[in-house]
């Protein structure tokens, strides 16, 4: 007789390497392909998922807890693509805090994402970590029958990463104003109303790329009015809103797929337009290509909220939410652009700046959504450098 705590093994993570990892099945049912990383959070699992950079990525969570808290309306950091799915060491169990406005495999199913739950995500790590990031398949069926070969081939058909750009599938379909931590965005996610704009707030173009909400609450927080416009937006867009300053977000996929639209854009404001520029994550990344650098693939990335970062200009160490695939190669830096912050755990790039002008850019997260604070300075650096 089965153990009475048995529960059927209707998930399935497939890789392309043939290897298959039976889990128990939780959230939306179906099979997705992407490219499988980790995450090292201990929180924040609701944000991560929902953080539109992620798409065309499983996670798997090296926290074995995860769902515990339940989901709730506030922590979403994207209104529409995010995450395929999550792997997770436990399976989810109900929410045990009282403002939860639900089940975490509920709110999956809501969202369309896939859910396999005790996986030995120990494993998996090691395994994402010493190979690089595996193109997988994530499944669940509630019947637990699964053709596993078809699973394996369905990964080993994924076409990867690199060059990729999805950043112009997550972005708004139009521009929006966004302020005191409201939006407008006709069908979107509808939060409270933007508040009109204020007389004395340094206003900000802020371009979507895929963008986390808290980045665009941290802009307001430090003193901006915030217009986002869509990932296409030329300079002469971004002009028309007559901006102290451009601010570059973070999103999805290859940052070189991007090459035809952001640079353009990116070059010709910081050529003709004497505003502040600052860019997060993709954002930075944009930035650097735009300045003529190159960026490079990693293995397995950097995905969590613990990580060093060395400010070369203070000494000082910020720990710090990360969540990038890809990376600004600094030895393809040109003249005149200057790292500003490394990672400590692999010395791989963090920050550049122009020398002598107001626009520079982090590979990291300092809206720390979820993760430490210690990065926060960053967006009134943005303000100042407004002038
Ligand atoms: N969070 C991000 O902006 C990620 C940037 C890019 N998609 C990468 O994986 O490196």
């Amino acid at each position: 007789m089965p153990h009475p705590n048995a529960r059927a093994l209707t998930g399935r993570i497939a890789l392309a390497d043939g290897s298959v990892l039976r889990g128990v099945g939780f959230g939306a049912s179906g099979a997705q392909a992407g490219e499988l990383c980790f995450n090292t959070a201990m929180t924040g699992y609701q944000e991560i998922l929902t953080d539109p950079s992620y798409a065309g990525q499983i996670v798997t969570f090296t926290f074995p807890h995860i769902g515990n808290v339940g989901a709730n309306a506030e922590d979403e950091e994207g209104g529409t693509a995010a995450a395929l799915g999550c792997v997770t060491r436990e399976v989810p169990t109900a929410p045990s805090n009282w403002r939860s406005a639900g089940r975490f495999a509920d709110w999956m199913s809501a969202r369309g994402l896939i859910g396999v739950g005790g996986v030995d995500t120990r494993r998996l790590t090691r395994l994402i970590r010493g190979k690089g990031a595996p193109h997988a398949v994530i499944a669940h069926a509630a019947d637990g029958v699964f053709d596993e070969a078809a699973l394996v081939a369905q990964a080993r058909a994924f076409a990867g990463l690199v060059g990729a750009d999805l950043a112009r599938d997550v972005t708004a379909p139009e521009a929006y104003a966004w302020a005191d931590g409201g939006w407008r965005w006709p069908g979107g996610y509808g939060g409270e109303d933007a508040a009109p704009p204020r007389p004395g707030r340094r206003r900000v173009v802020a371009i979507d790329y895929g963008a986390k909400r808290n980045i665009l609450r941290r802009l307001v927080e430090a003193g901006c009015e915030v217009h986002v416009l869509p990932a296409g937006a030329t300079a002469a867009q971004v002009r028309a809103l007559d901006p102290d300053g451009l601010f570059l977000s973070n999103g999805p996929g290859d940052p070189a797929a991007t090459a035809e639209y952001a640079a353009p854009m990116i070059r010709e404001i910081i050529e003709q337009t004497p505003i502040a520029v600052f860019g997060i994550c993709l954002g930075h990344q944009m930035l650097g290509l735009a300045l003529g650098a190159r960026t490079v693939k990693m293995n397995h990335g950097h995905h969590g909220a613990n990580h060093p970062v060395k400010d070369l200009e203070t000494g000082k160490v910020e720990i710090v939410s990360m969540n990038h695939g890809f990376a600004v190669d600094a030895q393809t830096l040109p003249t005149g652009v200057i790292e500003t912050h490394v990672s400590l755990f692999d010395g791989s790039n963090c920050g550049l700046k122009v020398a002598g002008r107001p626009v520079f850019s982090v590979q990291h997260h300092p809206e720390a959504s979820p993760g430490p604070h210690d990065s926060h300075y960053l967006f009134d650096r943005f303000v100042s450098a407004m002038g």
